[in-house]
């Protein structure tokens, strides 16, 4: 199955009053790495959230290609190809990284999650743990799969996350603050994993991220979040240049650095800085 188009159209999600989302509409190209970017509190994970079915929408429409996906639940959403990570690291510490990616396959059996341990046929847990380990060499863990991932240093276990969302095959990746507390080089080797699994898996990717290195290099269209609303969207090029992100989120441009080396490789100190402290409580949406 090919990567599929995204559509989010006028998504609104109430918390008692609070208007966390408020008509939010934009559509994502199959294929296409599209972030989501906003100041604290924008509704940024709010919105990945309905999408995968955590929290149901007060209004508007979901659709993954044809498939209305607005009022399902969230296997039913990872069923139909909708993969995620998030913000906190969720990996059982006590499990090795072969069990954690081995569970990021159960929704691909029809045993399920209860009994991951007693599925099926050993041919078919064959099969399974051979694809984990492919999937394991391609983020760069083989060597560590026999691990306690609770015993891991925080970088791998970025991509211990990353792993078990490829884990269960999806045609549709959402992914939560990725590279949050990484390094400006392993944020980088994040950011170009994402980009080497949408080439070879035929993905279409939505993530969220507060790193402006990432976001800018990586991503293909960018919308920008504020106070639940759609402020802007563009390509990352439009975005860094609209006055309204800048001054809502972005810093200013710098001048740009005439020794800068390697102009593949993105500065991780990129020239815009997004706005990652906490704001004051919103007063009106
Ligand atoms: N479960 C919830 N119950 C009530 N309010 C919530 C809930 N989740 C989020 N909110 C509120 O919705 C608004 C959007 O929050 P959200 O976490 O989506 O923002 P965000 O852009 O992801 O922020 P951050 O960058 O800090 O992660 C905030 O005002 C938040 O307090």
């Amino acid at each position: 199955m090919s990567a599929p188009r995204l559509a989010v159209d006028e998504v609104t999600l109430a918390f008692s009053g609070l208007l966390a989302l408020d008509k939010v509409a934009f559509t994502v190209e199959p294929g296409s790495i599209h972030a989501v970017i906003g100041p604290n509190g924008a509704g940024k994970s709010s919105l990945l959230n309905v999408l995968c079915g955590i929290y149901p929408v007060t209004g508007g429409r979901i659709l993954v290609d044809e498939q209305e996906v607005t009022r399902l639940r969230p296997d039913r959403v990872a069923a139909l190809g909708v993969g995620r990570t998030f913000q906190n690291i969720v990996v059982s510490p006590r499990e090795s990284v072969l069990d954690n990616l081995m569970v990021g396959r159960h929704g691909l059996t029809r045993a399920g999650l209860v009994s991951t341990a007693l599925w099926l046929g050993r041919r078919e847990q064959r099969r399974h743990e051979a694809r984990v380990r492919e999937i394991a060499e391609f983020v760069g863990l083989s060597d560590k799969l026999d691990s306690t991932a609770g015993r891991l240093p925080f970088g791998d276990l970025k991509r211990l996350e990353f792993a078990r969302a490829l884990c269960l095959e999806p045609r549709l990746l959402i992914l939560d603050e990725p590279v949050a507390g990484l390094n400006a080089t392993e944020s980088w080797e994040l950011g170009q994993l994402v980009l080497a699994a949408r080439a070879s898996l035929d993905l279409t990717v939505v993530f969220v991220e507060h790193d402006m290195g990432v976001v800018m290099s990586i991503a293909d269209r960018i919308t920008v979040l504020d106070f639940g609303r759609v402020v802007a969207e563009g390509t990352p090029a439009e975005v860094r240049s609209d006055p309204t992100v800048v001054s809502a989120y972005l810093g200013a441009p710098d001048e740009p650095d005439p020794d800068e080396s390697d102009p593949d490789e993105p500065d991780p100190d990129d020239s815009l800085t997004a706005e990652t402290e906490p704001r004051a409580e919103r007063t009106s949406p």
